[in-house]
């Protein structure tokens, strides 16, 4: 029986994490403490025995970084990599580029925390997670599910809304349950599916 092995991981801190930007589509580099974020996922992972089959990762740089690093540790440069704008961060519109603590200054606490983890209301000009979902969720269904459920043990490196919105869907969260959801950077979730795509098994590699 294969395992059905699904990890996901957000990548390491980049330079506009650093900064306290927001980043959405931008493609900022890993700093050097998200470099060794991502070797350390890389040694996690490794620690766990893991073999992967199949990677997938979105178009922007810090997740390709990521992902490139976490495979050298585990002696696995050169695995099939499927790389998508759909796994890409959730676009922050009118917001990318701005300072976190100027947005809170503008517009407020309240909203600009609706803006970040709110799941249907958008920034201005940008992306809600419920739209994020809609692109994400497609692509995992079609081009990420059958293969871990055929025994492709699958790899993800892409984003913390990106990933938030497949965690909502893999665990079942409601938009209020999603809505406390953070990601670490470079922090691995491994899952193990039933045949049926639902959650066997969930293992959060932080610490
Ligand atoms: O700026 C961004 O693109 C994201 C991830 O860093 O930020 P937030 O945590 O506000 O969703």
């Amino acid at each position: 029986m294969s395992e059905r092995l699904l990890v996901l991981v957000r990548h390491g801190q980049s330079e506009w994490n650093l900064k306290n930007l927001f980043t959405g589509w931008k493609d900022p580099d890993l700093t050097e403490q998200g470099i060794a974020e991502a070797k350390e996922a890389g040694r996690k992972l490794k620690a766990q025995e893991l073999v992967f089959d199949v990677a997938f990762t979105s178009v922007l740089t810090r997740a390709q970084h990521t992902l490139d690093l976490i495979l050298t540790e585990l002696g696995q440069t050169g695995l099939p990599t499927s790389k998508d704008l759909a796994l890409n961060e959730r676009d922050y519109g009118d917001l990318s580029g701005l300072n976190k603590d100027d947005a809170r200054k503008k517009w407020g606490e309240d909203q600009v925390h609706v803006w970040r983890r709110s799941y249907d209301v958008p920034p201005p000009g940008g992306e809600s997670l419920k739209d994020t979902l809609a692109r994400a969720l497609p692509y995992y269904v079609q081009e990420i599910l059958p293969g871990v459920l055929n025994g492709k043990r699958t790899l993800v490196a892409a984003h913390g809304n990106s990933l938030r919105a497949l965690i909502m869907v893999l665990e079942k969260l409601s938009p209020e349950g999603i809505l406390k959801r953070e990601l670490a950077t470079g922090v691995p979730i491994i899952y193990r599916l039933n045949a049926d795509s639902t959650v066997a098994s969930k293992l959060d590699l932080a610490g």
